[in-house]
């Protein structure tokens, strides 16, 4: 039995109809579904061991701080951190870039600096950097792209220089899918005194992640994106540039002491995290490191590159259909971006929704991409842990029945 068909059930939300026919979800690069025993986690702190964290001297003050400070440490474990101290959580991937950007940027940028980018970033890893380059007079440079969307590892080392403070950059991105090859640029980076920022979203859904085997300045990823709840993610920072960092946001949690004029400021991690955290996102996150732990990451990467490896091919041999990305399967990591020739990329999603197939349609953040791909907008399916050869048995039909549809008129 597949990964998908073995833990599916454990995705209350997978089992409905659309339309009359059978869910199949494949949207979970935008966002995934989570597990009962995510769900279960996050409930059963709310019923039992609820407070406000870090100050009470009460007894569920003190559980609630405990197991906000045990989810801390799952998320160092799982991504192999050196310390705690170099974990903050955060609202999402979109909040920790930006407190990388604002925070990082304003000390270690100056006029005439060099930000490395790529043409494949989500918004969340390009307009930060925008607005860190305008504040700073700074210059921002993009990487190219090959001809099937991987990053120019030429191109990069050519517009590297001592001039480069920053290299962002996704690990997985988030329209072709691809894997960039962040531990040898992180080593060409460093040799030219810069630091790097990786996007994470993409990447730990579906891959072991070890931030001290990658040496990664800082590593920025999503719960909602790897199984667990929207509004926590995390900032994984090495601590001597955390250390170096003044906080983003302000007020309670995150002070030492506050004097009339001036305050001084709590140690890491607490430094970062002002006001009341997300508890109930933080125990939820940590159960969902749980959950992928049972499994492994190592066999959800083999599960779904498994499904890549037959649903590519069958989706690049329907004539009239174009296939963006790397041509190999196993140069996508669990997402496929797509076009029907002729039909806007909305319709098709439409469409393919009226037969139970959820995918996106848009320019899914990315649209500095999509002038380089020369589309609008494209479809894109995205696989997760409880996808079945079955959900992609009915992609596949749903692809040729919409085709045949605004061809002809039948579905
Ligand atoms: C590569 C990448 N970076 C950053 C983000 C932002 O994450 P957030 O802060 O949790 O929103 C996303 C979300 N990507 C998508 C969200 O919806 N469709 C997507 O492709 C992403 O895919």
């Amino acid at each position: 039995m597949m990964l998908g068909d073995k833990r599916r059930n454990d995705f209350p939300i997978l089992y409905q109809t659309v339309n009359d026919e059978p869910l199949v979800y494949l949207d979970n690069a935008a966002t995934t579904q989570k597990p009962r025993q995510v769900l279960e986690a996050m409930s059963y702190y709310d019923e039992h061991d609820h407070a406000n964290v870090h100050r009470g001297v009460h007894t569920l003050g003190a559980r609630a701080t405990e197991a906000y400070e045990a989810a801390r440490e799952n998320v160092r474990q799982f991504i192999h951190a050196h310390s705690t101290k170099e974990v903050l959580f955060t609202r999402g991937t979109t909040t920790s870039l930006n407190w990388v950007a604002q925070s990082y940027g304003d000390v270690a940028v100056e006029a005439g600096d060099d930000i490395l980018l790529s043409y494949a970033e989500h918004h969340a890893n390009l307009v930060p950097w925008q607005q860190l380059a305008k504040r700073k007079q700074a210059n921002l440079v993009y990487i190219d792209l090959d001809e099937e969307g991987r990053l120019d590892m030429t191109d990069f080392q050519t517009k590297l220089s001592s001039k480069t403070k920053i290299v962002a950059l996704a690990h997985v991105t988030n329209v072709l899918g691809t894997i960039q090859p962040i531990k040898e640029i992180a080593r060409l980076t460093h040799e030219v005194g810069g630091v790097i920022v990786v996007d994470g979203a993409q990447s730990v859904p579906h891959m072991a992640v070890d931030v001290q085997d990658l040496d990664v300045d800082f590593y920025a990823f999503s719960g909602h994106k790897m199984y667990g709840p929207t509004g926590i993610g995390v900032l994984y920072g090495k601590e001597k540039w955390l250390e170096q960092m003044s906080p983003v946001e302000f007020g309670g949690e995150m002070i030492e002491f506050v004097h009339l004029y001036n305050s001084t400021w709590a140690d890491l991690p607490w430094k970062f995290e002002a006001g009341t955290p997300n508890m109930t996102g933080a125990i939820g996150l940590s159960a969902a490191i749980d959950y992928l732990t049972t499994i492994g990451m190592t066999t959800i990467m083999q599960h779904e590159q498994a499904l890549m490896a037959d649903v590519l091919p069958r989706l690049q041999a329907i004539e009239g259909v174009t296939v963006f990305g790397p041509t190999s399967p196993s140069e996508h990591a669990g997402v496929i971006a797509f076009n029907i020739d002729g039909i806007h990329p909305h319709d098709v999603a439409t469409a393919m929704d009226m037969q139970g197939v959820a995918v996106r349609a848009g320019h899914h953040c990315a649209q500095p991409l999509m002038k380089w791909l020369d589309v609008q907008a494209t479809n894109r399916a995205s696989l997760g842990l409880y996808t079945t050869q079955a959900d992609l048995n009915q992609f596949i039909q749903a692809v040729i029945a919409t085709k045949e549809f605004f061809q002809n008129g039948t579905i």
